[in-house]
């Protein structure tokens, strides 16, 4: 289990170290349009989850979707810290 102050260090380590096999390597070099569609999609699909499915899907969803916030995040070169002085 990590949060999302974890998960947003530990693919901001592999931004920098570009592991091969990274997923997260691949959706940055796909770049901002595929990164924001991406969201999109994870968005909806948090949607339907929430309406139709049980609590462990919506949560698993909700993760993915985080995910692919921090990996947009990451694309733009926002820091957390950039996204939580609007909080
Ligand atoms: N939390 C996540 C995470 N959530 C979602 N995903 C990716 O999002 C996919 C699920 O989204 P989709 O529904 O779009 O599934 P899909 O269409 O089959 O996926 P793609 O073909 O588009 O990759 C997963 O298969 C992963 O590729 C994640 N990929 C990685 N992480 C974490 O990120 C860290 C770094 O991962 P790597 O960069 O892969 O080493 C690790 O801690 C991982 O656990």
């Amino acid at each position: 289990m990590k949060t999302f102050d974890e998960l947003f260090a530990e693919l901001s380590d592999r931004a920098t170290a570009r592991p091969e096999g990274s997923g997260t390597v691949a959706a940055l070099d796909a770049g901002v349009h595929a990164q924001g569609k991406k969201v999109l999609e994870e968005a909806g699909e948090v949607w339907i989850a929430a309406e139709h499915e049980s609590d462990e899907r919506l949560a698993e969803e909700v993760s993915q979707l985080l995910y692919r916030v921090q990996v947009l995040m990451l694309g733009r070169g926002l820091t957390l810290e950039d996204v939580y002085r609007h909080l």
